[in-house]
């Protein structure tokens, strides 16, 4: 074959991996066995090796970056990535909605979301490329972890949109990784990691890539920083836009047209949180309408248009129960 087939076949190759991967780390909805998947990828690797002048940066083999770079470059967010007030119960949940109506001039609408207990990051995309990914840092200046994102399967390298936007989530370690994480680390005499947070914030914190690699992070997108072309009027629109472009959102976030049903969700999720594969501290609540949330603007370190209800800590109960046990 000559370059131009090459190409064509590495063409089709990307697309058919990028599926694939969108489908089992995205949707949870693989369409072909694991060795479907392994034999085109073993294909692009093959015509990869055989005209190295064809890789592009958002090849599915180009996840794993080569060498450990020395130190992370800062990155200033240009749009800070605030932190958010918390409420610890009904009346804490009640007062946000009167200060929330009371700003806002009127009646508004909620969408609320489990609120992942990871690190929060920013992905930047360019002309469709995944271009930059930072920690949230200070909010104002993170590290430049790109290397280390680029790892998480469920993280497009490209996406089908030219315009430049910037989203933003939490980078997380699922249950099952972190139990088995800590068991390797056990086994080999290392200190295991206290959480599944302190595990994913250590795992993308490695300067070495191909450790980050095999550390089985994920991720739920639930906002956007900078982004031009941005003509959305909602929270929740934006939510399903992110969806449409292919970029992993929970699935659990829901619309709630005023407190009582926030309440309920919450209530909900008290109960359901032990059944989800992945740790999460409490629920957020946001104005949906982005309007509002504009008239209704910022304190100095989180919005006015949303709160975190934080679920009792767990240790502490447990912690109870060891003393009376004891
Ligand atoms: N951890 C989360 O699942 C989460 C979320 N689902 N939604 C937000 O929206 C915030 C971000 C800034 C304004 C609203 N923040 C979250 O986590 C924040 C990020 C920084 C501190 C908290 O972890």
């Amino acid at each position: 074959m000559n370059e131009q087939q090459a190409k064509a076949a590495i063409d089709q190759l990307k697309d058919k991996i990028n599926q694939y991967n969108h489908e089992y780390h995205v949707l949870d909805k693989p369409s072909v066995p694991d060795a479907e998947y392994d034999k085109r990828m073993q294909e692009l690797l093959d015509l990869e090796a055989a005209y190295p002048q064809l890789i592009t940066d958002d090849s599915p083999s180009q996840r794993v970056g080569g060498e450990p770079i020395d130190a992370f470059k800062k990155v200033e967010h240009t749009i800070p990535m605030l932190s958010l007030a918390n409420a610890f119960g009904e009346e804490d949940l009640r007062a946000f909605d009167r200060r929330v109506r009371e700003g806002a001039g009127g009646d508004v609408t909620y969408v609320c979301e489990l609120k992942i207990d990871g690190l929060a990051v920013s992905l930047k995309y360019e002309d469709g490329q995944l271009v930059q990914g930072a920690t949230r840092g200070n909010g104002t200046v993170g590290e430049d972890i790109t290397t280390n994102l680029r790892t998480i399967r469920s993280i497009p390298l490209k996406i089908g949109q030219k315009e430049a936007i910037e989203v933003r989530g939490e980078a997380y370690m699922p249950q099952k990784s972190f139990l088995a994480l800590n068991a390797a680390k056990e086994e080999n005499g290392e200190e295991p990691f206290a959480n599944p947070r302190n595990a994913a914030a250590g795992s993308l914190r490695q300067l070495d890539p191909r450790i980050a690699a095999k550390r089985n992070l994920d991720i739920f997108l639930y906002g956007v920083g900078q982004w031009e072309a941005g003509t959305l009027s909602s929270h929740s629109e934006r939510l399903d836009y992110m969806q449409k472009l292919g970029l992993k959102t929970n699935p659990e976030w829901r619309k709630c047209a005023d407190i009582d049903e926030v309440i309920e969700y919450v209530n909900e999720w008290v109960e359901k949180r032990a059944e989800l594969s992945y740790e999460i501290d409490g629920i957020v609540i946001k104005v949906d309408r982005l309007d509002q949330q504009e008239t209704l603007g910022f304190t100095a370190r989180s919005p006015r248009w949303a709160i975190a209800y934080k679920f009792p800590a767990e240790e502490a109960i447990t912690k109870l129960y060891d003393i009376e046990l004891s």
